[in-house]
């Protein structure tokens, strides 16, 4: 039973594609692509704009439909997957709301999803812990800086306990150093909680540092290029970077990327 649990993929992408109408023609966003994400994985999608990178996101997340091929999460829709509340989405900004406090945040998917009221605090707190923050219930985002504000949109998506998180991007706009801690706070998380993440970046030396797989995407069409293993040892640490591999990892990806520009 465990064997069946570890081989069958949490998310199934086959000839997957997604063709926007736009005026006067069409745009391609993505266009057969081809992917299965096992549970516990860490997937990085990276490449230029344009390549098809939120539109993968957004169609696991069944925020959109595709226009051709199959996809299916936990074996079954994606509408199944979000009406059993499998997603947690983090956006590159963190997209709170500044009339409520930081517990008050964390709180609000558990009210939309009409959770026991008992149970909310205790939840939301115990996720504010894992990220860090349970000092700060009472703050308001605009007292905390951008990177404390993103750790708090982690622990809103993680409050109702998501197979998923997806993530946009979500330190692209941080300076390099909160970048970095948050990198390895996320990497604690994933391991701690034992959650799929499939996380959208521009940065290669991000993706290397935290995937178990990193996805390659080029543009016109969106396409999947190429799947770079990262074998690195596990935990990561800031000793990762300067693993000899790091460099040869980095330099396929680069390869890849430059393929599909040409
Ligand atoms: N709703 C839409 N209607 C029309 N075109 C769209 C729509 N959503 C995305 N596109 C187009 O599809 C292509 C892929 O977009 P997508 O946002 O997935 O790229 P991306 O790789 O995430 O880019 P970035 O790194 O800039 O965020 C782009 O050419 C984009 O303009």
């Amino acid at each position: 039973m465990t064997q069946t649990a570890t081989t069958t993929p949490i998310v199934s992408v086959r000839d997957l594609s997604m063709i926007f109408p736009v005026p006067g023609g069409q745009t391609v966003a993505l266009q057969d692509a081809n992917l299965q994400i096992m549970p516990s994985e860490f997937i990085s999608l990276i490449g230029p704009s344009g390549c098809g990178k939120t539109t993968l996101l957004r169609l696991m997340a069944d925020l959109i439909t595709p226009t051709g091929g199959e996809l299916t999460v936990s074996g079954g829709t994606p509408r199944a997957a979000r009406e059993n509340r499998a997603y947690g989405y983090v956006f590159q900004a963190p997209a709170l709301m500044e009339w409520r406090n930081v517990l008050g945040n964390v709180k609000l998917p558990l009210e939309v999803m009409n959770l026991p009221r008992e149970g909310r605090d205790a939840r939301a707190r115990e996720m504010l812990k894992l990220v860090g923050l349970e000092k700060f219930e009472r703050s308001y985002p605009w007292q905390l800086s951008g990177g404390m504000q993103q750790r708090v949109s982690i622990a809103r998506a993680l409050a109702f306990d998501p197979a998923i998180l997806l993530m946009d991007e979500p330190f692209g706009a941080l300076d390099e150093i909160t970048r970095e801690n948050l990198n390895l706070e996320l990497l604690r998380l994933w391991r701690e909680t034992g959650k799929t993440v499939v996380f959208v970046t521009h940065s290669i030396s991000e993706a290397v540092f935290l995937s178990t797989r990193v996805v390659v995407m080029t543009a016109r069409p969106g396409k999947i290029e190429g799947v770079v293993n990262i074998d690195l040892p596990q935990p990561r640490s800031d000793d990762s970077r300067e693993d000899p591999r790091f460099f040869e990892y980095a330099t396929q990806i680069r390869e890849l990327l430059r393929k599909g520009h040409a």
